[in-house]
């Protein structure tokens, strides 16, 4: 039985890491509002709209403390937040929604979201996907490196150095597998299933621009930042 053990530095990096992802986060009060009022249609969107543009904002800070990203080339730095956005934001709904609340507070909200004005087709895949995060109960440890992890796909469009990409991302990996037999020593598939939920994340941001334009709204309005991230108007 090998003996995974997690050295010095990667210590550090995931320490640099978690702090950025905990100190990057727009206030959770986006499910406490839900929980709090009914809001029409409109109101929803626009509150989407208001808390995906500073989820944006906080990403970008939040990318600059990953080791290494600022020292890939700028078009390139910009091709990843760009590429990992929708999924970005998409993982963090995921964890607002899985968070542990009181009882019956999960059904309200998840009820809320249902009712905001998304259309019908996509509630299934949206809410297979938040509960499929949720089952995995990650710490806070892997929330940070999933998120990571997802920010450093060297396959997005535009990049041109995939393997300066790699390299970072591969760093990520290494130590979130070692995270993952250690943290979950009873499950050994447990590190596969993390990645697969990235798989799930890409198929269900493929149908974000329908996702968007199918709100039940009279006029979808959109942030320039949002604009230039979701590819709508
Ligand atoms: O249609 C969507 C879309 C938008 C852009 C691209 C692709 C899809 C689309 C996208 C997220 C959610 C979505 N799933 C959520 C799960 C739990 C809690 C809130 C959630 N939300 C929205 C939200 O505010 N998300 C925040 C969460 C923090 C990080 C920034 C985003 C609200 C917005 C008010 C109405 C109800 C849902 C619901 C729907």
């Amino acid at each position: 039985k090998e003996k995974v053990e997690i050295t010095k530095e990667q210590q550090a990096l995931v320490k640099v890491v978690v702090e950025a992802y905990n100190r990057h986060q727009i206030p959770q009060d986006v499910a406490k509002k839900l929980l709090q009022d009914q809001y029409s249609a409109e109101e929803n969107f626009l509150l989407l709209t208001e808390m995906a543009t500073s989820q944006v904002q906080v990403l970008v800070e939040f990318t600059k403390n990953i080791p290494g990203f600022l020292s890939l080339d700028r078009e390139d730095q910009i091709a990843l937040l760009k590429g990992s956005a929708v999924e970005a934001m998409f993982l963090r709904s995921a964890q607002v929604f899985s968070k542990k609340m009181p009882n019956g507070h999960t059904e309200v909200l998840e009820e809320r979201i249902r009712k905001s004005g998304i259309s019908e087709e996509f509630m299934t895949p949206m809410f297979n996907f938040y509960k499929s995060i949720g089952e995995l109960h990650m710490v806070e440890e892997e929330q940070a490196l999933l998120t990571t992890i997802t920010i450093l796909t060297p396959d997005r469009p535009y990049v041109k150095d995939q393997q300066a990409v790699e390299r970072l991302q591969e760093t990520i990996l290494d130590v979130l597998r070692k995270m993952c037999v250690l943290q979950h020593p009873q499950d050994p598939q447990y590190f596969a299933r993390l990645l697969g939920r990235l798989t799930e994340l890409r198929t269900l941001s493929h149908y974000h621009a329908e996702m968007l334009t199918s709100w039940r709204v009279n006029d979808h309005k959109f942030t320039p930042l949002l604009c230039e991230i979701w590819d709508v108007q």
